[in-house]
C-alpha cells in the first residue's frame, strides 16, 4: 500500500506539472485508484486526497491524506501511467462544499428556516436528510421497505444509507453552499460523512425548543407522516436526546455551534439564522 501511494503521488505531481493553463485550479477532492500487481496477484486500492488539480510544478501541492474503500466510479477520470501504477484522478469537478447541519429535536422548524433561507440565498441548495430517506422508502426495494420500518419506529437508519444519498445529492446540486437539515443524528452519522465525504461542516445550528411545544408542532402538521404519532414523537425525541445532543455537544466543544431558540415566531427565528448563515 505505501508503494501505491508514492506512485501514486509522484504520477499526479508529473500530470499536474504538464497541464495546460486555464484548467480548473479550484482545491479537488482527488479520487485515485491504483491498480498493482505484487508477486503475480493484482490488487485495486482507491485513495483520497486534496490537491489543486491544475496548478504548475511550483505550486502542485497535493496530498493523500486519507486512504479509503470506494466502491463508486470516477466520472471523467483522467488515466496516468506511473511506473507500473495505473492511476485515474478526477479531473476536479468535485470542489468542497461550505456545509451548515441544521440539527434539532423534531418539529423544532429546521424544515421551516430552511425553506426561508432558500428565498435569501441562491447559492445554497437544502438537503432534508429524512426527506431523502423517505424519497428513497418510494423505491419499493428491499433497502426502502427496510429504511421505512426505521423511521416508523424512530430508529436511525445505518449512516451508510443516509451519507450515500447525501453525497449523490450534493454532487448534484450544482451549488457550493448546502444545508443539511436532521443529520447527523448520532456518532456514526457524523464519523461516516467524514470518511465518505472527506471533510466536516463549517457550522452547526442548533435548534433548542422544548420538548411539549415540539409535540404540539408535530401533531398539527398534519403531512401525513408515518412517525407523526404521540408514540414515535415520545421516540424520535429521546433518541435525540440520547445519540444527538452529544453530536452537537462534541460540535460545541470544536467551537462549531450557534445555539437559537426556536420557541419563538418564526420570522424573529429567522432574522438570527438568516445573519449567521451569511457570514458562512
Ligand atoms: N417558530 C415556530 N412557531 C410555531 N410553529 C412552527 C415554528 N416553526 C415551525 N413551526 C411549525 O411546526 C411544524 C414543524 O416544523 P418543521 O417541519 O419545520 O420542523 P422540523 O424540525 O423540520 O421537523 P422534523 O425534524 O420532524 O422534520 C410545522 O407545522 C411548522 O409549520
Ligand atoms: O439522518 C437521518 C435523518 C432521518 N432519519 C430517520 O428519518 C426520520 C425522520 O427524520 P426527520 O428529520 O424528522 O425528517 C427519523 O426519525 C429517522 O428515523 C435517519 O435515520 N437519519
Amino acid at each position: 500500500m505505501r508503494r501505491f501511494y508514492r506512485l501514486a503521488q509522484a504520477s499526479l505531481r508529473s500530470q499536474l506539472a504538464s497541464r495546460s493553463p486555464g484548467v480548473p485550479r479550484a482545491p479537488a477532492q482527488l479520487l485515485l485508484k491504483g491498480q498493482e500487481t505484487t508477486q503475480g496477484s493484482a490488487s485495486t486500492s482507491w485513495l483520497k486526497g486534496w490537491g489543486i488539480v491544475g496548478a504548475t510544478a511550483a505550486t502542485s501541492t497535493m496530498f493523500l491524506g486519507t486512504s479509503s474503500a470506494f466502491a463508486a466510479p470516477i466520472p471523467q477520470a483522467e488515466v496516468v501511467q506511473a511506473d507500473g501504477v495505473r492511476v485515474e484522478a478526477s479531473g476536479g469537478a468535485r470542489v468542497q462544499h461550505k456545509v451548515i447541519f441544521v440539527l434539532g429535536g423534531p418539529g423544532s422548524g429546521k424544515g421551516t428556516q430552511c425553506g426561508r433561507l432558500l428565498e435569501d440565498f441562491p447559492d445554497i441548495a437544502h438537503f432534508s436528510a429524512g426527506d431523502l430517506l423517505r424519497a428513497h422508502v418510494q423505491s419499493g426495494s428491499k433497502e426502502g421497505n427496510e429504511v421505512a420500518e426505521m423511521i416508523r419506529n424512530g430508529a436511525i437508519v445505518p449512516a451508510e444509507i443516509t451519507v450515500g444519498l447525501l453525497q449523490k445529492a450534493m454532487a448534484e446540486s450544482g451549488k457550493s453552499k448546502i444545508l443539511i437539515d436532521g443529520f447527523p443524528r448520532n456518532a456514526s452519522n457524523r464519523d461516516t460523512f467524514l470518511k465518505m465525504v472527506g471533510y466536516d461542516c463549517e457550522m452547526v445550528l442548533f435548534f433548542d425548543c422544548p420538548e411539549q411545544v415540539l409535540e404540539a408542532r408535530i401533531l398539527g402538521r398534519n403531512q401525513g407522516r408515518t412517525d407523526d404519532n404521540v408514540e414515535t414523537i415520545k421516540k424520535r425525541f429521546r433518541v435525540f436526546i440520547e445519540q444527538s445532543m452529544p453530536v452537537i455537544e462534541q460540535y460545541t466543544s470544536l467551537g462549531k455551534v450557534a445555539r437559537i431558540n426556536t420557541d419563538r415566531p418564526v420570522d424573529e427565528i429567522y432574522k438570527e439564522v438568516k445573519r449567521l448563515v451569511a457570514e458562512v
